[in-house]
């Protein structure tokens, strides 16, 4: 290579690095010039993620019942979990053909879903947990009260409460339900028992005082209520109109679908691991619901609760 040569690819090199070093000094003096397009993809960045988050969210739920559709029957068959088959192996005819989810408008009538709405509103205002969840069990009498539970049953100022005729509306409810478990569930109505607890529920907005008040968190009923082999809900109130948020929710692996309450919406499903549920939490308003259950042992079976549960 000639010098001449050699000398001018080293001055074209040496430019190089000045332009380069020159840049760098740029950039470090005005170390922000970059900024507002860094600030921008990440924030395309950001928005991108949380758009897939909200899309794969929305993706795995599905409704299953809406609060505006009237629903004559809709039911989804699913495997029922190993320990609940074999716990029901023993009560003959009292197993389900299949383990499933099923829901229905028109087996409990508007007029019946209202006088129970007018027994839990006349019951429940004599209660009232701290946290806004209570209960008013018709078996054995526990009513929410404070941060604890009372004996309504014992109570003076609750004293006939509910007559006989309150008592009827419920024991009509309840055959109705244990009828309509016969037939969804393919077993003998003689061979399932109503069990305890078979309660009102309300919700409402206040900040959970007590764990008694965290209804939100996923539950499997037999677990929670080992009584339990079927569980029945019977909402007295309807989604977005009495109260907001308040939906059930079974959780399945793939996808949760969601039940939105409505007046004499009645919601009954095999209460072991196959229907993990939990319930969203109330935004606005107050949730009714009643929850009444059976079993297949007879050793949890309860009478009809009635007048000769006061206790004088
Ligand atoms: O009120 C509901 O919709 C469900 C409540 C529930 O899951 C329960 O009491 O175990
Ligand atoms: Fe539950």
């Amino acid at each position: 290579m000639s010098e001449v040569k050699k000398r001018s690819k080293q001055s074209i090199s040496t430019d190089k690095i000045l332009e380069s070093e020159e840049k760098k000094a740029k950039e470090k003096a005005s170390p922000n010039k970059n900024l507002p397009l860094r600030i921008l993809s990440r924030t395309v960045v950001i928005f991108s993620l949380l758009i897939i988050v909200y899309m794969s969210a929305k993706d795995r739920t599905k409704i299953f019942a809406k609060q505006t559709e009237v629903i004559p029957g809709k039911g989804l068959i699913i495997e029922c979990s190993s320990e609940y088959m074999k716990e029901l192996d023993e009560y003959e005819g009292c197993a389900p053909k299949n383990c499933k989810r099923y829901v229905t408008d028109t087996v409990i009538s508007t007029k019946e879903a209202d006088e129970l709405l007018n027994m839990a509103k006349r019951g429940l205002k004599h209660g009232g947990s701290l946290g806004g969840a209570s209960i008013l069990d018709l078996h054995s009498g526990a009513l929410s009260k404070g941060s604890n539970f009372v004996n309504f049953y014992k109570l003076k100022e609750m004293k006939n409460i509910f007559d006989q005729n309150d008592f009827n509306t419920f024991r009509v409810v309840k055959d109705k339900i244990k009828y309509a478990i016969a037939h969804h569930f393919g077993v003998q109505p003689t061979k399932i028992y109503l069990t305890y607890p078979t309660f009102f529920s309300e919700i409402s907005t206040k900040k959970a005082v007590t764990i008694h008040d965290e209804y939100w968190h996923p539950h499997v009923d037999k677990e929670s209520y080992k009584s339990f082999h079927y569980t029945t809900l019977l909402y007295l109130g309807d989604y977005n109109i009495d109260f907001k948020g308040g939906q059930f929710v079974f959780i399945d692996s793939n996808y949760n679908y969601t039940v939105e309450p409505r007046k004499g919406r009645l919601s009954m499903f095999t209460s072991g691991a196959e229907n993990l549920h939990h319930v969203q939490k109330v935004t606005a308003g107050v949730r009714y619901a009643m929850t009444i259950s059976f079993t297949c042992n007879k050793n949890y079976a309860i009478a009809d609760p009635g007048v000769e549960k006061y206790i004088s």
